[in-house]
Formats: C-alpha cells, structure tokens, sequence
C-alpha cells in the first residue's frame, strides 16, 4: 500500500500571547510565496475583526505552503495555527492532534511565561516534535541565552539548538522552514485505506454550507465521495474539497497526511461536529478516530436585551454564533429584574467579553450583561445535587446541606521580586500553596489551588496591577470543594433585584455587600425620589445607603437660551440612557450589574 506522501509537514505554532505567533506564521507565508506582500493583508491568520483588534487569535485557521528545501525537494507544509489565550487551552489542543510538529515560540525578552508551559504540555501529550523559536531577537533587551536557560530548566527540552529569529525582520525563517522539513516526522496513514478524517474546526459558509477543516489521517476524498459522519451516522455527498493557500483552492482530492476542508451542501453545522470523523460510506473504517472531548463551559452570566422587542433576534444571533463557536452554550433565562433574556456559558472571561462584544458588533444588539458566576454544586436536605450557574437559583438556605465550588490549579510565572505580592493576594483569595520552583536565576514558577469563582473576580487585574503585568497565569480545573457559602441579595427602593445577586464566602460576605452598595449609590442616577440600597443575607439586612433625591432638571443647566445645546444635552442623556434597565421604579445602568467585579477584598 502507498505511504502517504513523505513530502508532508503538519505543524502548528505554540506561543504565550504577544510572543509573536501570528507575526511569525505572516513571515513564513510570504516567505513560501502564499501571498505577495501587497497582497498580504496584515495578519492574515487572525481574521476576524475583534482579533484584529485585541490582537489574539481565537479561532482556528489553517494554511497550505509550497516550500522548496535545501535538498531540492518541494514540501507541502501545513500549518495550522491555534489561540494563545488561556481561555482556549481547548481548542489549541484540537488543533496540535492533527499535527506531527510544533513550533514552540519564546520572546527573547519575557522568557516562558504561563502558557507557553501549558501548551508544551499539549504538544507532548500529543507526542509532538518540539522546534524551539526564540522570537523577537532584534529587540535591544533580547537575551536568547537566559531563555535557552528557561526552555531545558523548566521544559527540559535541548535548546542548544533553538532557531534564534525575528518574525519582524525576518531573521531566521529559512532556518525554521529547512527545521520543520527535517525535524517533524512525515504523516503515517495509507491512501488506499478506508477513509478516516478528523474533524478539527467546522464552520458555516452561506453559499457552501457547513463546511469541515479536516486532517485525513487515513484514504482519499474527493468531490462525489459519499462522506459518513461517525458520530451521527449522516450520509452527504461531498461537493468539493479544498486547502487554504491561505485563499481556498479547490482541488481534486485530499488524501492521506493531508489538512484541507470538506463541503458538502450541509445545511446544519451540528452535522458536522468538531472532534467526529468522517469516513466513506461505501467503504467505511471501522473504527472512528479518538476525537475530543467536551469543551465544558466554566463561567455563565446573563445576557438580556435593554429593548424587549430584540428578544427572537437575539436567540438567533446567539443560535448564528453557535454555529461558529460550539463552546458557547445558552439557554433561555427569566428574571423578574432584566424580564427574558440567555444564561450563557463560556471557556473563560475573555470569551464571554468576546461573544458579548460580538452581539453588539456584528449583530447590532444592545445587552445588558450580569456578574459572571461559576457553576456550584448544591447537596439538598432531600439528597439531590443540584447544579446552580446563576446565583438567584440557589435553593433557600434551610434546604441546603453544602454547597461545593469548582477549585482550579493555577501556575504563575513572575520575576522573584513579585512573589510576596502574588502570594498576598492569593491569600486574600482564598488560595492554598502547592510549590515554588526557580526557573531561571530570576523568575519563579508558582503553582496555588485558587476557587474559581475568585479569578472571575478582579483576580486577572490583581494580578496585573500588583507584578506591573510581569505575571502570567494558566489554569486549569481540579475539582470540587465543599466551601463555607452564602447568597447575597441586593434591594433597591425595597424591591430585590434578582440579577444583582451573587454567591460569596461567608468570611467575605459583610465587606462585600458593604462594599457593593457603596459602589451602586455612586452608579445608580438619581431620580426625583430617594432610593435605598440595602445588601440582604437571607432577612438579614448587611447594609444600607440612599441615592439621594434629584434637584435640578438636567435642562436647567443650560439657562434657557441655546436651543442646541438644549439638544446636544439630550442626546447626550439619551446614549447614556441606552443601556440603562428600567427596573421597577429605578433605571439601572449596565455599570450597576458589574460593580460586584470590582470591589477589593
Ligand atoms: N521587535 C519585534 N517585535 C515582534 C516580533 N514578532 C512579533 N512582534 C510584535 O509582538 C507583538 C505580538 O505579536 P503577535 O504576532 O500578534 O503575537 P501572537 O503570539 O500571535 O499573539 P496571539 O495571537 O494573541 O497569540 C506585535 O506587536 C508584533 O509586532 C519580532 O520578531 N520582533
């Protein structure tokens, strides 16, 4: 039976954020001739709006070189690239299993930092050849010889031989590329096998359907093929097949070794699940591949439109979204505050500010977001485990036995100077010390269990303000733990707003609910009555103050006179009125539903 071709290379590019990822793959795109550089837009990878501008790369692309090596031959590289976030730990992994080799990328100023280790432990559980790229060696501050240092101290990887480069000017890429070619193994797998194709992304194109980003592992496809999902059992006739240079090529067939995608008319994305795989019906393999698991989402919150009327647009954009993005979960929501609205469940913060930002971009929707929870498991006096993601759900307080929160291991990475100050403030949140280990004369690895339910909390800005941003963090979750919880609720003009409620450790609860009201006087406008504020445990009142009564008519500022300005004030009011709630008796401004983030223990 034939090899498949000897001349493959599947690789990704591995990279704590701002390492230089995507400025790495654009170079070695131009340089293989992909794309001209006029033609070259910037980034090409990243190219959705939102990751242009935030910089990270979220979903996964994948893109076809043409390389001739040194030896004379002509390799066809695949790389595919993947998220540097610690919120999408997941999807990097999807990606490297379709892979043989990784790039592993450390700028030549920050060293290894927090996701860079959690991704090498990705590509070697995926039994990847590691290629170390030290990146950014153009810069003044570039000390190549500390972060070999830091690459065999703490990954143990041979860095003797790591490619020193600049993705900015080009130093070092042909030294990459020859690498690749010589160090990452040629795909294993038969053509003349019965097809198996990993589905590693799937996405939904208006004119071709569903279409599927696949790794044939095993046999051919080509258009006509009659494709068998292996999880669903579905039958469809491919209608073409393809690569992205990085612009879609149709081609004849994909085989053996090869990345490319797949359509095939699919009108729904659910048949074309991530992690599925696709074999031929008329000659099937008889084994599915491994697959992935779940991504499960960790953090929910509640998004509901300021105008009621948007309520089935929204539950459609949601639904378009999904499409794209299956990690996001909803389902739908009511509260006697915010009226109907989605719980929403999400891989991390970044994710949910993501889709949030996505919703109102591209969708035009004005939302109204709550306080992110975790999800906490409720034991009950009846014996049920109830699982509680929105904190105005949880069960009254005599009904419950104990109630667990999800406890995550996090690693840090800091300059040694910051240890006290990560510590003090792993303390205040409620984190136990596991080790603390050197990884080079001057940075320190630290590894704490931390309740979840702190990190959505301020603890990212904790983190940055208290280390000057020289700390880095990864996580991942370990369990369940039984913890010392209650409910705070928050009244406004006597009424309760279920939307303000979270969940908080009791040693935490008083200085919270103190500390929330104080935030809200300061967000709630006034109004032409006065509006008590009270925080409430159970019956129990915890805290109280008033958002005094208006005075003055907004109008009168202006003396009458300019009819203008009259209306320049107005419109003003009517922006900062557009995402304001009208509950009861009291608008509620956005700002109010994330005040809790942002008090200090
Ligand atoms: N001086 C210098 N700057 C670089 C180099 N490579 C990348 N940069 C810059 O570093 C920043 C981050 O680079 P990106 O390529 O966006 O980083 P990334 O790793 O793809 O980030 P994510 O997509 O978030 O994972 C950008 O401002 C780049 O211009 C380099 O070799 N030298």
């Amino acid at each position: 039976m034939a090899q498949a071709s000897q001349r493959i290379r599947n690789f990704s590019i591995i990279a704590h954020i701002d390492h230089g990822k995507s400025t790495l793959a654009d170079r070695l795109i131009e340089y293989t001739g992909a794309l001209s550089k006029r033609e070259m837009e910037e980034q090409v990878l990243d190219n959705m709006d939102l990751e242009r501008e935030r910089g990270i790369t979220i979903k996964l692309q994948t893109v076809q070189l043409t390389y001739k090596a040194h030896d004379g031959e002509v390799y066809e590289l695949n790389l595919i690239d993947t998220p540097g976030h610690v919120d999408f730990t997941y999807e990097v992994s999807r990606s490297l299993a379709a892979c043989e080799g990784a790039l592993l990328v450390v700028d030549a100023v920050q060293g290894i930092e927090a996701q860079t280790l959690a991704n090498v432990y990705l590509a070697l559980e995926n039994n990847l050849e590691i290629i170390s790229v030290i990146n950014k060696i153009d810069l003044p501050s570039a000390e190549p010889e500390r972060v070999k240092e830091e690459i065999e101290e703490v990954i143990g990887l041979d860095a003797s031989e790591a490619i020193l480069a600049s993705a900015k000017t080009g130093i070092g890429i042909e030294e990459i590329l020859e690498r690749v070619v010589k160090m990452v193994p040629p795909p294993q797998g038969e053509d003349q096998a019965p097809l198996k194709a990993l589905i590693f992304d799937s996405k939904f194109d208006a004119y071709k359907g569903a279409i599927s980003y696949v790794r044939i592992v095993e046999g051919r496809i080509a258009k006509g093929t009659k494709m068998k999902m292996m999880a669903t059992g579905k039958v469809f006739e491919v209608t073409e097949v393809g690569v992205f240079l990085p612009a879609i090529r149709i081609v004849d067939e994909l085989k053996a070794g090869q990345v490319g995608f797949i359509a095939a008319s699919i009108k729904n994305v659910k048949d074309t699940q991530v992690g599925d795989t696709i074999t031929d019906a008329e000659n099937p393999a008889t084994e599915a591949l491994p697959g992935y698991r779940q991504a499960t989402p960790m953090v929910f919150c509640g998004l509901y439109p300021v105008d009621a009327s948007d309520y089935n647009r929204m539950r459609d954009s949601l639904e378009k979204l999904h499409l794209n993005d299956a990690s996001l979960v909803f389902e739908p929501e009511t509260s006697v505050a915010l009226g109907f609205g989605f719980r929403c469940g999400f891989l991390g913060l970044l994710h949910m500010e993501i889709v949030q930002e996505r919703l109102e971009r591209e969708y035009d929707l004005n939302l109204i977001t709550t306080a992110p929870s975790v999800i906490y498991n409720v034991n009950t006096l009846k014996g049920d485990v109830v699982k509680i993601d929105n904190p105005s759900n949880l069960p009254p307080l005599e009904s419950i036995v104990s109630i667990e929160e999800p406890i995550v291991k996090a690693t840090i990475l800091v300059p040694a100077e910051y240890v006290g100050a990560i510590m003090e403030l792993n303390q205040e949140k409620r984190g136990t010390y596991l080790t603390m280990d050197y990884v080079s004369k001057s940075r320190v690895k630290l590894i704490y269990e931390l309740p979840l339910s702190e990190i959505v909390f301020d603890y990212f800005d904790q983190l940055k303000s208290r280390t000057k941003g020289y700390a880095s963090l990864d996580y991942e979750l370990c369990g369940y733990q039984e913890t010392d919880l209650v409910k705070i609720d928050v009244l406004l003009n006597g009424e309760m707003v279920d939307a303000l409620s979270f969940i908080v450790h009791r040693a935490k609860s008083y200085n919270r609910g103190r500390k929330l009201v104080e935030k809200l006087r300061g967000i709630i406008p006034r109004q032409m009555f006065e509006i008590p504020i009270q925080s409430v445990i159970g019956n129990k009142v915890i805290a109280r103050e008033t958002v005094s009564a208006m005075r003055k008519d907004v109008l009168s500022k202006c003396y009458g006179g300019d009819i203008s300005r009259k209306r320049k004030l107005l419109e003003k009011q009517k922006v900062g009125k557009k995402r304001m709630k009208q509950v009861g008796s009291v608008a509620i401004p956005q700002d109010a539903f994330m005040a809790v983030l942002k008090i200090e223990d």
